[in-house]
């Protein structure tokens, strides 16, 4: 077969650069009829005042092990990423993996067992803890990552000194229970993660972390917490939380009490009202608003390209946490739509 035999694909695999596709691909293949062009080019210029408002922006994005669903919803989070990181933006991944972790531990026959939404982790489930985040986990979203090109690198909270722990108990029912393992980051040293983005990578974090007390045992670390303190401890313009549910709900399960933008304070008090699934993603939010990063959003992995729609759209999705202090600007005009305070009341009430 001589090179002339090849029909040119949309994407040439000896060199890996998108190269014209032929006549007769786009001929016969194009049958992408769903949007006009004018229409695609109206989504496309919507973006542009964010491409130019987060050029630069490091931004974190935590991918919770429950949007983890399926391989197309894997790989259409790895093309946000890279997308993102594509147009001038320094994304950081910090992924979860509790589903991943109960399945492994099933498999070896040892029970997962959860107080105050924290897994009790005896010294046998810290090894499973640690082998599926950063040897599973964190192995396949670097994996997905790179299929687009030499960009993600995995770490742990072990690597590079990035965070200490200090051991935790739940708090059941007003009572102070232990559950083995647990810590809460206290400390960050983010100059792994920096030298990471500073040359040009995607890093990948995977949340465990050493005891400050004791640094050779590691400690398992709830990962939105760990991203709040991560996204802090960097300076983040965003905290992006992926999970499996369209956002906060006031009342939880009423569909219709979805909070699209909720200010710092007004979340404080709605915290202890939460159920144990939302109550650490929502503090995670709180925390890292209050600790200085410009909003926290938290929206649903289980839409595909659910973080382009929130970086690149002026609508968003999901729940938005901003700071008290701060206007909400609008990219189009410099002008500044009033955050719906009482709305966000009622549907609380
Ligand atoms: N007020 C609420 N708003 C939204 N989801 C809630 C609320 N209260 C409880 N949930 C539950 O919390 C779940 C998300 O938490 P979790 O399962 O820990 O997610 P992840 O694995 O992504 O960290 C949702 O699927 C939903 O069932
Ligand atoms: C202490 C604690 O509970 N740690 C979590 C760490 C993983 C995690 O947080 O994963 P998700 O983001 O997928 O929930 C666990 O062991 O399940």
């Amino acid at each position: 077969m001589s090179e002339s035999d090849v029909t040119p694909s949309s994407t040439d695999a000896s060199t890996d650069e998108p190269t014209e596709p032929s006549v007769s691909d786009d001929f016969v293949f194009n049958t992408r009829t769903d949007l006009r062009a004018d229409q695609k080019a109206e989504v496309l210029i919507e973006a542009l005042p964010w491409l130019q408002r987060f050029k630069g922006a490091l931004v974190v994005v935590k991918y919770g092990g429950n949007a983890m669903i399926d391989d197309d919803l894997k790989r259409a989070f790895a093309e946000d990423m890279v997308f993102l990181h594509q147009v001038g933006l320094r994304p950081v991944v910090v992924h979860g993996g509790g589903p991943q972790i109960n399945a492994m531990l099933d498999r070896l026959g040892i029970e997962s067992e959860f107080r105050g939404g924290l897994r009790v982790t005896t010294p046998e489930a810290m090894d499973v803890v640690r082998m599926v985040l950063t040897g599973q986990v964190s192995r396949e979203l670097v994996g997905l990552l790179n299929a687009h090109g030499p960009y993600a690198v995995g770490l742990s909270g072990e690597d590079g000194g990035l965070l200490r722990a200090r051991r935790r108990h739940a708090v059941v029912d007003g009572e102070s229970v232990d559950i083995g393992l647990v810590g809460d980051v206290v400390e960050v040293n983010p100059s792994a993660v920096l030298d990471l983005l500073d040359a040009g990578r995607i890093p990948v974090v995977s949340t465990v972390a050493p005891d400050l007390e004791d640094p050779t045992q590691v400690l398992n670390v709830n990962a939105d917490t760990a991203a709040a303190a991560l996204a802090v401890a960097l300076g983040a313009r965003k905290l992006i939380v992926l999970t499996d549910v369209e956002g906060l709900y006031t009342s939880w399960p009423d569909r219709g009490s979805l909070v699209r933008r909720i200010r710092s304070s007004a979340l404080a008090e709605l915290l202890p009202t939460l159920d144990a699934g939302m109550r650490p993603k929502m503090e995670a939010c709180w925390r890292a608003v209050e600790g200085g990063v410009g909003r926290a959003h938290v929206i649903d992995g289980r839409a595909a390209h659910s973080i382009l729609v929130e970086v690149f759209t002026s609508d968003g999705v999901g729940t938005m946490v901003l700071p008290d202090d701060e206007p909400v600007p609008s990219p189009f005009t410099g002008e500044i739509p009033a955050v719906d305070e009482a709305a966000i009341r009622g549907a609380r009430a």
